[in-house]
């Protein structure tokens, strides 16, 4: 009979700081983050087939069928199988509700990616355990190993060396420009800041709320922000504007813009006012840190 796992939540991530920190020979840069998990993102429903088709039964303007993550990494799990067992018949049909802007900076694809090796492996009972998955996600995105670790981590590399660190449970408040930003432009710019002095991860100040809450919003920087502001002048103009509320920092490669709050009402309060900038290509929402993955509970094998 088919299975169905329905409304998984892929999370947005925030970069709460990224340095790169050098390059490696292929190129791929190497950086320094913090990731932070949001309770806001895609949601995606399975539901398995028992003839091999992987279909991807949603339309998402600007993304075809066979290069969506979500069928690749469907694919890519199958073709894992079938090294262990008879995978020929394993098929799903998978649909979204996509709400993360593409070229954002939230990670949205490489989420959806992550939930799909995560919740297929369990409805298909591929017995793939976190680091296998981890290092499957990573041939489809820099970020997808994060998702699949499921915590908010310290991370090094090109992003797959991970460590848990503890954030504080702040409200953030998000504005997407309306402008979607090609990541490798933002990397291959000749101005690029790629000698940041790397940091420990005791240097980063995981405390509770209340403690260093205040010092962890402003710890270190976004190395790809300059770059990606003065390429999009709406980027700047966004991070000015929500900066008269605090530390405002576009996340990853751009475009979105985001600020922290101690609580939800400071985070409301916030979003009434960029909602009345009329600024009409703004589009902005609020979302609470978690600390977990919510499909992590999936995985078998802990850290
Ligand atoms: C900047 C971050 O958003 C931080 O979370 C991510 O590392 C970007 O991850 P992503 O969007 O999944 O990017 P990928 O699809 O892996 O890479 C797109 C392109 O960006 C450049 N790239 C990406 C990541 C990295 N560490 N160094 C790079 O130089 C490469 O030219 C690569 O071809
Ligand atoms: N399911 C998917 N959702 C979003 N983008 C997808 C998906 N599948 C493939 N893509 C492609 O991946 C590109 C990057 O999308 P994504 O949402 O991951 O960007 P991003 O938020 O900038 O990610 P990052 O923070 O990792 O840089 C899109 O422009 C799109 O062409």
């Amino acid at each position: 009979m088919n299975q169905r796992l329905d409304n998984c939540l892929a999370p947005a991530k925030l970069n709460l700081f990224l340095h790169v920190v050098g390059r490696r020979a292929d190129g791929y840069h190497l950086l320094q983050t913090v990731f932070q998990l949001l309770d806001h993102g895609d949601l995606l429903h399975f539901e398995t087939r028992a003839d091999g088709l992987i279909r991807r039964v949603t339309d998402v303007p600007g993304v075809p069928e066979s290069s969506d993550l979500i069928v690749r990494a469907a694919t890519l799990l199958r073709s894992a199988a079938a090294e262990r067992m008879d995978a020929s018949r394993l098929g799903a049909d998978i649909a979204i509700d996509k709400r993360l802007p593409m070229g954002g900076g939230l990670g949205g694809g490489s989420s959806d990616a992550a939930t799909t090796l995560m919740a297929l492996n369990h409805l298909w009972q591929t017995g793939f355990s976190r680091q296998e998955l981890m290092a499957l996600g990573l041939q489809l995105g820099a970020d997808v190993p994060f998702f699949i670790f499921g915590r908010n981590a310290f991370a090094e590399g090109v992003g797959e060396e991970l460590a848990p660190v503890d954030t504080p449970r702040d409200w953030y408040v998000v504005i997407e420009p309306g402008i979607s930003v090609p990541t490798p432009q933002i990397f291959c710019s000749p101005e690029l800041t790629r000698d940041s002095k790397p940091i420990r991860i005791t240097d980063f100040p995981s405390a509770p709320r209340n403690s260093a809450a205040t010092n962890s919003r402003r710890f270190g920087k976004n190395d790809l922000q300059e770059v990606a502001a003065k390429l999009f002048p709406q980027i700047d103009e966004c991070i000015t504007w929500l900066g008269r509320f605090g530390d405002a920092r576009m996340t990853g490669s751009g475009a979105c813009v985001f600020c922290a709050f101690d609580d939800e009402q400071q985070a409301d309060q916030a979003l009434q006012a960029v909602r009345t900038a009329g600024r009409e290509n703004w589009k902005a929402w609020k979302a609470s840190a978690i600390e977990r993955h919510p499909l992590s509970h999936l995985l078998q094998i802990e850290h």
